[in-house]
């Protein structure tokens, strides 16, 4: 089944998903692995989730190789994963990291941001949207065992978690680069950062498009944490022993009430965000700029 056609399947499909995953993305060997072994694994073509060690606790991966770009697919996928955790009740957190090594994200796909058409970069933009506000307000814990290079999108979808935990490698860079490719994070990207290190840490992140090492990401409270690499999962595993000892209802409507306004400003002007992206991103001028990072991070190699 084509992506589209998921995308337009009734609401009440998406519901269930774990039909649909079986259906449309779940490759077979896996889906075998995962009925022989009797665990409560499954996946899509780019996103594992696999149950953790510790009870009620999932482990969700990235697998968009070589560098986890977030295309449109993966997005979607994202979503329907998290959609089907949120309904099975067996679980209560969600660890968020990658498959693919020595990268996190490296942020939202850039040849998505290229020479396509009007209709498709506004397809696009909207599972962004719904990526973050699904993410961002989700039920679950959400725990980011960030474990690569951690750029613009992929920076903010670890924002979307509750707590952040950074593997202790110089490589590993993260912020929201924006402003460096030529392009204007928008205004929720812009208030996941603010809510998360402060206004005035955020003017300068931000207008720089400070990418920072795990050290100055801790410093400046874009993480929570950095522990070595071999220490990252269990880490993450302690942490989330310790967001789950809190009763689910209290800790969910304390969530919703802090992080609710934010999503708010973004639901009640969704199809303008839009409209904003979709001329933004079409100008030439932009076009011609992320055409030149793009080839600069492809002449990298030579
Ligand atoms: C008035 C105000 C109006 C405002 C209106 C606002 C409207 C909205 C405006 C638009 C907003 C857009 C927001 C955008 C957000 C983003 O996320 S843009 C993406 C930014 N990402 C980056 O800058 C990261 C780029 N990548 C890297 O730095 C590195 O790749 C890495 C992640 C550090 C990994 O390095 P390494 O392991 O060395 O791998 P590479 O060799 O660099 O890459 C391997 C191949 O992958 C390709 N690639 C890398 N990143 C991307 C990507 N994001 N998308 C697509 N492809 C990517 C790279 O080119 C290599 O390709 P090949 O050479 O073909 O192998």
């Amino acid at each position: 089944m084509a992506l589209t056609a998921v995308l337009r399947l009734p609401a009440r499909a998406l519901l269930r998903p774990w039909a649909l995953l079986r259906g449309v993305a779940l490759g077979r060997t896996e889906a075998a692995a995962g009925i022989r072994n009797g665990a409560r694994r499954f996946g899509s073509q780019h996103v594992l989730v696999e149950p953790a060690a510790a009870a009620g606790v999932a482990v969700m991966k990235l697998r968009n190789p070589p560098v986890n770009s977030l295309s449109l697919e993966l997005l979607t996928e994202l979503v329907i994963s998290l959609e089907k955790l949120e309904n099975d009740k067996v679980f209560r957190g969600v660890i968020l990291t990658s498959d693919c090594p020595s990268v996190f994200s490296s942020g939202l796909d850039l040849r998505e941001l290229c020479g396509r058409n009007p209709a498709r970069y506004a397809e696009f933009w909207k599972a962004v949207q719904e990526m973050w506000l699904r993410f961002y307000l989700s039920n679950l814990v959400l725990v980011a065992a960030i474990n690569g290079a951690c750029p613009a999108g992929g920076c903010l979808l670890s924002l979307t978690c509750d707590y952040r935990v950074l593997a202790d490698n110089p490589k590993y860079l993260m912020g929201l680069n924006e402003t460096l490719l030529g392009i204007v994070a928008p205004f929720w990207f812009k208030d996941s950062i603010m809510n998360t290190i402060g206004h005035r840490a955020t003017e300068q992140a931000l207008q720089l498009g400070s990418l920072l090492p795990p050290a100055e990401a801790l410093q400046v409270g874009m993480v929570d944490q950095v522990v070595p690499e071999d220490q990252l999962l269990s880490t993450a595993l302690s942490v989330m022993a310790k967001w789950l000892a809190v009763p689910d209802h209290a800790r969910q409507l304390t969530k919703s009430m802090i992080r609710q306004a934010t999503a708010d400003r973004l639901l009640k002007q969704r199809d303008a965000d839009i409209q904003n992206f979709v001329s933004f991103i079409s100008k030439d001028a932009i076009q011609k700029s992320l055409q030149t990072y793009l080839e600069k991070l492809k002449q990298k190699k030579g």
